[in-house]
């Protein structure tokens, strides 16, 4: 049951309007521009409290580099509006086009911020449809039927969300946990039914688990959902052995690594597995072009917390273009790859079918 609006068809939907999918350019699939992260405080070591209460100051960076998640005022990305447009700005400098920005319902989505910076940087920005992970669903939400879920979706990205005109143009990410709870399952379902009526990209991030990536795709195609436009996030801290990697790219769906620029000791969430670093990524990135997944890949840094902006010692939004791509030529990936994962995959999977 199709609903699309005609004008969407073939296009690509940004916060400024419609614009032609060649328009698009360099893309990053998986930023946040502004958002908050404080459903995922974790609780400083024993003796780090001070750290964790301290102002971000120099002498500190290391430690908070390495407990991102454990210092407040890191988590409010949305302090700093005026630090993200500059990044952009150079963004837009270092040869880039466009940003995903994934921020959905539970963890602060500021339109009417998205459109002020796509106008004032020139950056084509799309933003996302939807719900984030369970701890941030409302009892409302909690509540709310599958069909009621799919209505308010496919309204987010024909006539606007959180009470303006400002349309999506992805629907996500939509957050999974581990095990997949019951509310994220009709979230899941109703992003399914929506996709079916708007032939429009999805974009999934999966519970912290090597089985997640594939039971979320499992419920979506369940429902009927078009998996071949489908982003599965976050594949850098999910899935580490290469057989179960084949084994899940099988299924059709884009595979992302966007936690590119995160080099951490410790992954503060799951301190069972050792998060791949930069170079780790580009050896990925190579063995899956090897195996014929070059037309699958999509490559981002999910910024989504202060220290990771240049203002703050970090990457910055600019990383995978001044730095991950000479690598990548470096390690043997064409230029010819490179493009395709930074202009032409992001192009078919933004594209309105
Ligand atoms: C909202 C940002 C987000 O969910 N980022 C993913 C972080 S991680 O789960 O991959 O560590």
């Amino acid at each position: 049951m199709r609903q699309i609006m005609p004008e969407q068809s073939g296009k690509v939907q940004t916060v400024l309007g419609l614009i032609e999918p060649d328009q698009l350019g360099r893309t990053m699939t998986h930023e946040h521009l502004t958002m908050t992260f404080e459903c995922s405080h974790v609780p400083p070591a024993s003796g780090d409290e001070g750290l964790a209460a301290a102002p971000i100051e120099m002498k500190h960076l290391h430690w908070l580099q390495q407990n991102p998640y454990s210092h407040h005022e890191n988590l409010l990305l949305n302090q700093e509006i005026e630090a993200v447009k500059e990044e952009l700005l150079c963004y837009r400098k270092a040869g880039g086009g466009s940003i995903v920005e994934n921020t959905t319902t539970g963890i602060t989505r500021n339109l009417p911020v998205l459109r002020q910076l796509a106008k004032e940087t020139g950056v084509h920005i799309i933003a996302g449809a939807g719900y984030y992970v369970d701890v941030t669903h409302s009892d409302e939400t909690r509540k709310m039927t599958v069909e009621k879920l799919t209505d308010i979706i496919v309204n987010e990205i024909l006539h606007g969300a959180d009470g303006t005109d400002i349309r999506c143009g992805v629907i996500g990410e939509i957050g999974t946990s581990w095990p997949i709870t019951e509310s994220e399952k009709k979230v899941l379902r109703a992003t399914a039914h929506a996709q079916t009526q708007l032939g429009c990209p999805v974009i999934i991030h999966p519970g912290r688990n090597k089985a997640a990536p594939g039971e979320a795709i499992r419920i979506l195609q369940e429902a009927g959902g078009d998996i071949s436009k489908t982003v599965m996030s976050h594949l850098d801290r999910s899935i580490y052995d290469p057989r179960e990697l084949l084994e899940f790219a099988k299924m059709g769906s884009y595979l992302e690594y966007d936690l590119f620029g995160t080099e951490v000791l410790n992954y503060q969430f799951n301190l069972d597995v050792d998060m791949l670093s930069d170079s780790q990524r580009v050896q990925t990135l190579a063995f899956l072009i090897r195996e014929g997944y070059e037309d699958r890949i999509l490559i981002a840094h999910d910024i989504h917390t202060k220290h990771r902006l240049t203002k703050y010692g970090g990457h910055g939004f600019s990383h995978i273009l001044k730095n991950i791509v000479p690598k990548m030529l470096s390690r043997g990936i064409t230029q010819n790859q490179v493009d395709k994962i930074l202009i032409e995959n992001p192009k078919q999977w933004l594209t309105f079918k």
